[in-house]
């Protein structure tokens, strides 16, 4: 059966089709360099994409193809209509099928898959492809619930089966530990045991170690319900073309043009709820949306956060500028419309650059922070610290790191890029003594908070970069026996893995969001002494194609 698709495989009705890129975004105006939709973050760390969403990016990221034109040697042209097989998937989410050979990414084609596509562009390794019709369609592709799935970009894999989605996760993982790393790593049968959600540490890790046994990449612990888990959200504001209405929601795949968006299937429901709220007060006060071209304008991003396990509820206006008008009346209105709203703050941001949070925070109502439990353990959250998006796989994946640290309650552990102390304290309770370190000085601010809130003692905060501070702790004689790291995107900075190597620790737990980085930075690990045991993947994220990772080295001798 031949059908014409959109990315969500369903038929390309009439409705979809208004949806999709170019309707919407015509009538409704509100400009950035970079932003992300509802349920975005400023970190790529928290599994949405910058600029609207990766397959958006995917677009744009055709750098050292040709735009059009022919190329000697390769086999199609720009504008061409070819036929192909899917046999793969990117690390963006884009399909990868062949024509004579030739590489071809295809946006919204999954795996099996059998598509019409028309060239768009072309490079001397590789092209891309507009799908332009499903001749055949993998039994893992399934309808979006999402109704602006298309558009939004914020989600990539919506439209393929949730198992395959793990499955996908897996192999990339592995893949990049072979590819990037160049680390041996197991085939799956040899791990198909710990399918059952627990991170299993394999056998005797240390014999593993100096026998150099091929890694483990674990199956991806999954979700049982994959939706509704975000905890945060953060919300470009713009103004619609057609009357100029302060408008919020997501930046349409591949532009800077801001879509009016109330609801987001991955978002919990209370998000929703508060960014509606906060919407409609910040329209009837008058109040006007950053505008990302010219600099003017007060209104730059609303974020909100919601404490599932206590109810909490944080509002942050992101401003251009410190002045608020109305603001006793903006204060009033949202704890009127936002039920369990414990904190309204203002941040103030007045930087011409893609970043949404300014320096200075400010509190506008009630707490400083918003309570939360993962685990047993409280933890204050601050505006601006980072926290995990997705608190039921955020437990399972301290979990394993917790169970990959194997703590006795003799250890000294470090917990590099600590954030608000969360693994930390989860760690404090089997170890002798804690440090961790963070760049956000707020952030730590929380951790020492948290330490405090849950009558731990022997956890230690510095704030600073954790490539200074390692150094610093080791020249005062601290001599970690695991030292865990939890990286951004970007991995560890080369002088903390140099200082590591020369700690040498008994155990590194490695925490990642970007299989890419880590697969770098084991393989420094590894030429520096230490053997990676194995890798339990999380899926943070469902229905993007992030994938969050932590692994396990030893010391080799
Ligand atoms: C992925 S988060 C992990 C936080 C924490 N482990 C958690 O799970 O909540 C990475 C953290 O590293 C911090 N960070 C970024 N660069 C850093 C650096 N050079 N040194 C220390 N911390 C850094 C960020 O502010 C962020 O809190």
């Amino acid at each position: 059966m031949r059908e014409r698709v959109s990315k969500a495989g369903s038929v390309c009705e009439k409705a979809r089709t208004e949806r999709g890129l170019g309707a919407v975004a015509r009538q409704q105006r509100g400009s950035s360099k970079q932003g992300r939709g509802a349920s975005g973050s400023s970190d790529r760390r928290e599994g949405r994409r910058p600029g609207g969403g990766g397959i958006g990016s995917s677009r744009d990221s055709s750098r050292g193809s040709e735009k059009s034109g022919r190329i000697t040697g390769v086999p199609v042209e720009a504008g061409q209509s070819v036929e192909l097989s899917i046999v793969g998937l990117t690390h963006e989410g884009e399909g990868v099928g062949r024509v004579e050979g030739y590489t071809l990414f295809v946006r919204g084609a999954l795996p099996g898959d059998r598509v019409r596509a028309e060239v768009a562009s072309i490079g001397k390794s590789f092209g891309r492809a507009r799908m332009t019709e499903l001749l055949s369609a993998s039994e893992d592709r399934r309808a979006a619930p999402c109704p602006i799935y298309d558009s939004c970009g914020g989600c990539q894999l919506q439209h393929w089966d949730y198992a395959a989605q793990l499955r996908w996760k897996r192999q990339h993982v592995a893949d990049s530990l072979a590819r990037i790393g160049k680390l041996p790593v197991a085939p799956f049968e040899a791990s198909a045991s710990a399918a059952d959600g627990s991170a299993a540490v394999g056998g005797d890790a240390t014999a593993a170690a100096s026998e150099r046994a091929p890694i483990v990449v674990h199956p991806v612990i999954g979700m049982e319900e994959p939706w509704r888990y975000r905890n945060k959200a953060q919300v470009p504001i713009g103004s619609s073309i057609a009357g100029g209405l302060l408008i919020g929601g997501f930046f349409e795949q591949g532009s800077h043009d801001i879509v009016d968006m109330d609801a987001c299937l991955i978002q919990q429901e209370p998000n929703e709820e508060t960014v509606r709220a906060v919407k409609e007060t910040a329209r009837s006060l008058g109040y006007s949306s950053y505008d990302r071209e010219t600099g003017r304008g007060l209104l730059r991003h609303v974020v909100v956060r919601h404490a599932a396990a206590t109810g909490e509820r944080m509002v942050v206006l992101v401003t251009n500028g410190r002045d608020l008008p109305h603001e006793d009346e903006l204060v009033a209105l949202i704890r009127e419309r936002v039920p369990g709203v414990a904190s309204v703050c203002q941040n103030v941001n007045t930087a011409r650059t893609p970043v949404v949070f300014g320096d200075e925070t400010r509190v506008l109502w009630g707490n400083d922070v918003i309570y939360d439990d993962i685990g047993g353990i409280r933890f204050a959250i601050s505006a601006r610290s980072f926290f995990q998006v997705n608190p039921t796989q955020t437990e399972r994946l301290y979990r394993a790191a917790v169970e990959y640290a194997a703590l006795t309650g003799e250890e000294t552990v470090v917990d590099a890029y600590c954030g608000i102390g969360t693994i930390t304290l989860f760690l404090a309770k089997h170890a002798r003594r804690v440090y961790g370190v963070e760049i956000v000085p707020e952030a730590i601010e929380d951790a020492r908070r948290n330490a405090a809130l849950n009558g731990i003692a022997n956890a230690e905060f510095a704030v600073g970069a954790a490539e200074d501070i390692l150094p610093r702790w080791q020249a005062a004689g601290v001599s970690p026996d695991v030292i865990v790291v939890d990286p951004p995107r970007k991995g560890c900075d080369p002088r903390l893995l140099d200082t590591m190597l020369q700690l040498r620790p008994q155990r590194i737990v490695y925490v990642s969001c970007n299989p890419s980085t880590l697969a770098r930075d084991l393989r420094v690990l590894e030429d520096g002494g230490y053997r990676t045991i194995e890798a339990q993947p999380v899926d943070m994220f469902p229905h993007t194609v992030h994938v969050e990772c932590c692994s396990l080295l030893v010391r080799k001798d």
